[in-house]
């Protein structure tokens, strides 16, 4: 058997790039009650003049990081507030995430962006990765567009290629684990909201014709999502059993943030980036990582900041009015 590595066994020697103080993500229970995320949306009502009407998740290698040319990175006459900064909000735990919400402007539309999303592998409950889409519910913001980076299982995929999400499958919801779970605030929604008009049709129809219009069609595809808990990668016979179930496109964010904002009644369409192919066979060498994904992010940073960019203008006018 191979010797211990006394440095580590030690801890004097330790080169591990892990924080030195890891951050508190522990809620020991405690629910965040109506009131306090009015709290949270009153203080950043008060620190902007921005009445955002769309909010953007920003997913991994789409301005998550730092990019200058991303999404997030050009959002005109922006307003930055530090996650930390932010009564009750969490804090982006992830290796060189930003953490800020950025208040401004995409397309003359008022927008308000998640640059650095909460993941349940961080150690936070879905309830809590969720926490910023309610707030936004009480900013004013009518419809979510969330990004994300995926692992494409679909054989047709190829790198590169942008998934309009037409439907997700709960994984993590078949073993209880939902946002929504304990007491419901009527106020927020109903007991039992549905999902089987999750993601918004006339946002999927518009984003193929902008697809069209971009000359990217060829590029964008339109699938079924699904969220694992992370963070490892998937062995080949969960992604078998996946394929099987008809999942198109495996990440680990977005479905629980879709299901708390269709149950506060927001519109929502969702994009993946395929950044990697999912290895389905024992004969297969390639093994995902996270800088792979990063890598096919920065690659098609640029395309996506246009395409988001027009939807974002496109789909102002489906927006529900007020009454
Ligand atoms: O925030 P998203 O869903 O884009 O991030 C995915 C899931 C992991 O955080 C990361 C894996 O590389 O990408
Ligand atoms: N679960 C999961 N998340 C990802 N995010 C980017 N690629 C992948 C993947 O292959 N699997």
């Amino acid at each position: 058997m191979a010797p211990v590595n006394a440095d580590i066994v030690n801890g004097s020697k330790v080169t591990s790039p892990v924080k030195k103080t890891l951050p508190e993500v522990e809620d020991n229970g405690k629910r965040y009650s109506y009131e306090m995320l009015v709290e949270t949306a009153n203080f950043l009502l008060s620190k902007t003049d921005v009445r955002p009407v769309i909010g953007v998740i920003c997913g991994s290698g789409m301005g998550s990081y730092w990019n200058e040319g991303s999404l997030a990175e050009n959002i005109s006459q922006p307003e930055c507030i530090a996650y930390e900064d932010i009564p009750n909000f969490p804090i982006s735990t992830v290796e060189g995430h930003h953490g800020k919400l950025v208040f401004g402007y995409i397309s003359d539309v008022p927008v308000v962006a998640m640059q650095g999303r909460f993941h349940y592998y961080e150690g936070y409950p879905l309830w809590k990765c969720c926490l910023p889409v309610r707030v936004m519910k009480l900013l004013g913001v009518k419809a979510l567009i969330a990004t994300n980076a995926a692992g494409g299982l679909n054989p047709n995929y190829k790198i590169g290629d942008l998934m309009i999400v037409r439907d997700h499958i709960n994984m993590m919801g078949f073993a209880g684990n939902n946002p929504l779970h304990g007491p419901n605030d009527e106020r927020f929604g109903p007991r039992f909201p549905p999902m089987n008009k999750a993601y918004n049709y006339e946002f999927r129809k518009v984003a193929k014709e902008v697809a069209k219009e971009l000359n990217i069609d060829n590029m964008v595809r339109e699938g079924v999502y699904t969220c694992l808990g992370g963070p490892n990668f998937e062995t080949v016979a969960e992604l078998n059993m996946l394929k099987m179930l008809g999942v198109d496109a495996v990440g680990m964010s977005t479905v629980h943030e879709v299901i708390t904002a269709r149950h506060c009644d927001m519109s929502v369409f969702a994009l993946s980036l395929i950044t990697n192919e999912c290895v389905t066979s024992y004969d297969h060498d390639a093994e995902a990582n996270h800088e792979e994904v990063l890598d096919v992010g920065r690659m098609r940073q640029d395309i996506l900041r246009d395409y988001v960019s027009k939807l974002v203008n496109r789909f102002v006018k489906y927006l529900p009015q007020n009454p």
